[in-house]
């Protein structure tokens, strides 16, 4: 049995993966984690779902140190709290969390020196098909436009999405270009004419969309558009799982669900 701990157990991924952990044959549930302050701990990790489990929510990140996977749908700042830890104790990491800068990215990096941890900005099964999909695009109309819609429900914090982001480095490195110079991640005012070689970023936030995101090629007198569009959590539970399963039989390392999905970049 894999013992699995869920961070950010009070929130919407969270208890969507609390019931895929439940429902796997192969896993366990050993420890729920939420932050200091939330009204979750000390509770059952099921309340929020109507469920018992009889796994306690706690704040105690030692309590990771007895599991062999840690899945984390969080927020940054709770993430790095929990990494050290793991890496003491040969947890591996599951990262879903999005929203990272490029300083805290090599933290994620320099964990994986420890133990194995996979960042995932999306691990649905359809958004890194999409992936693959787009880069090829971007060989193919090598010299149109690419401007990057995304949508997602009234709570999300972070703008553009981390899928978003992706998939406009995967643009960029299919193009040979540097995602930090080519980046427009938003437009207000007077902008001026769009500047060749760029790729522009739209992010709307609104009701309980799940997420949806559309790479836009835009040439001149036709338009390539490759959306993809999460309807439910489940794919990005299932997903996660897998992507558990992967690093529970892997030595440290710094992976992606391409490994996972035996797809190479
Ligand atoms: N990789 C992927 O496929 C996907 C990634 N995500 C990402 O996962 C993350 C979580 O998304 P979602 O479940 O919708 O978000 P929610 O806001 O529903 O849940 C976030 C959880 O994190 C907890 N939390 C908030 N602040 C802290 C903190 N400082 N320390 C510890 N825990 C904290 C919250 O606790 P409390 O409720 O008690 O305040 C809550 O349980 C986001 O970054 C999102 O972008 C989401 C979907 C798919
Ligand atoms: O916050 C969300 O909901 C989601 N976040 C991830 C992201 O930022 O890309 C993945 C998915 O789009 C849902």
């Amino acid at each position: 049995m894999i013992k699995v701990a869920l961070s950010g157990i009070n929130g919407r991924m969270g208890q969507m993966l609390l019931k895929a952990v439940l429902a796997a044959p192969d896993m366990e549930l050993s420890a729920a984690l939420g932050h200091s302050g939330s009204s979750a701990i000390g509770k059952d990790a099921g309340v929020p779902s109507g469920i018992t489990t009889g796994v306690t929510v706690t704040d105690d990140i030692e309590s990771l140190r007895d599991c062999d996977v840690l899945i984390d749908f969080s927020r940054p700042e709770a993430t790095l709290t929990y990494l050290p830890v793991c890496a003491a104790s040969g947890t591996a990491v599951v990262i879903g969390t999005t929203g990272f800068t490029a300083e805290e990215k090599k933290t994620l990096e320099a964990a994986s020196e420890s133990v194995p941890v996979l960042l995932a900005p999306n691990t649905s099964l359809g958004v890194n098909a999409v992936f693959k999909l787009i880069e090829e695009a971007a060989r193919l109309l090598s010299d149109v436009d690419v401007e990057i819609f995304e949508m997602h429900h009234r709570n999300k914090v972070d703008a553009p999405s981390g899928t978003a982001l992706e998939m406009g480095r995967r643009v960029a490195q299919a193009r040979g270009q540097n995602f930090d110079e080519v980046a427009v991640l938003s437009r207000e005012g007077h902008t001026g004419p769009r500047k060749n070689g760029t790729i522009g970023f739209a992010a709307l936030r609104g009701g309980d969309v799940v997420g949806k995101h559309t790479v836009i090629f835009a040439g001149t007198g036709e338009q390539v558009e490759i959306t993809h569009n999460s309807t439910t959590r489940e794919g990005y539970a299932q997903g996660a799982l897998t992507a558990a399963r992967f690093l529970s039989t892997k030595d440290k390392g710094y992976y992606s669900m391409s490994d996972v999905l035996g797809a190479s970049r």
